[in-house]
């Protein structure tokens, strides 16, 4: 048991547990903020492997959601560098990225609530129209529900329906990378649970996905690897289930929860 504590500006240390390798996103020194001067990541690191699910987690505030908008090209980058797939990417536009195969999901806002739910992936993919068949059956194959339910307003779904078609949505142009912004956010346990599950099925689909998340030990039982930020940089990463048992990441951020996660887990006594 020994994740690592970082911010040493030691790129071996800074992505403890990555895979070797190129890696598909590469992140390095981001500094960015919102408003002049202030300076909300403050030299943050982060890499994705082809095929990885990585989490990013830290307690309120602490930059994760400002590090998926910059990595999307919604917040400023003042400093440091973004690659994809070795071609830097730090100051492209979200639509730019989009084609480029990083899909983005935001936390809320993240459908029509007006349109069907067919008509929301059309939406998805109004950069290469003539791709919805195939796309689309993709998606049904991963989600039956979507199919079935085409034509259901997106309105009229429930939170987490709303989200799998968010998440659909993001799919419909093949990404590489999809990057999850509190997914599990304001739903219920069990649709929170189904949402995670959801998260790994695609993972498992071959995108590689990096997933903010509030429901750290959630997020930490699903992902390779995790990043715990703090304050803007890099505190601990590491496997995920390592640092869910790691005695300070449990101190400082999980609390109590992770040995709950625990009993919950254990097998009833003989
Ligand atoms: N649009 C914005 N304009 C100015 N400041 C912002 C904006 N969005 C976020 N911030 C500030 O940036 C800091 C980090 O916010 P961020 O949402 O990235 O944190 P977080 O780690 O995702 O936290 P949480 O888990 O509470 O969502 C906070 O101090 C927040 O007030």
């Amino acid at each position: 048991m020994s994740t690592t504590a970082v911010d040493t500006g030691d790129a071996a240390s800074v992505h403890r547990g990555a895979p070797a390798g190129e890696p598909l996103l590469d992140a390095r020194d981001v500094i960015a903020g919102y408003i002049p001067g202030v300076d909300i990541l403050n030299g943050c690191n982060l890499v994705v492997h082809p095929g990885e699910l990585v989490g990013i987690i830290g307690p309120n505030g602490a930059g994760k959601s400002t590090l998926l908008k910059a990595l999307f090209g919604l917040v400023t980058i003042r400093s440091g560098t973004v690659t994809l797939q070795g071609e830097n990417i730090t100051h492209q536009r979200a639509d730019a990225l989009v084609r480029r195969g990083v899909g983005f999901v935001p936390q809320t806002n993240n459908v029509f609530p007006s349109l069907s739910i067919e008509e929301n992936l059309q939406m998805g993919l109004f950069q290469a129209p003539k791709k919805f068949d195939e796309r689309f059956a993709f998606i049904v194959d991963l989600f039956p529900t979507l199919g079935e339910r085409r034509k259901q307003r997106a309105g009229s779904l429930s939170g987490g329906e709303r989200q799998m078609v968010a998440m659909a949505r993001a799919l419909m142009m093949e990404p590489s990378v999809l990057l999850l912004d509190e997914p599990s956010a304001g739903l219920s346990p069990v649709r929170q649970d189904e949402t995670f599950i959801r998260t790994r099925k695609i993972n498992k689909a071959g995108v590689s996905i990096v997933i903010v998340e509030q429901n750290a030990r959630r997020a930490l039982q699903i992902c390779d690897r995790a990043y715990v930020l703090d304050q803007g940089r890099n505190a601990y990463s590491g496997p995920g289930r390592e640092l869910m048992h790691d005695p300070k990441v449990i101190e400082l951020y999980l609390g109590t929860l992770a040995t709950d996660v625990e009993e919950a887990h254990r097998p009833p006594a003989q």
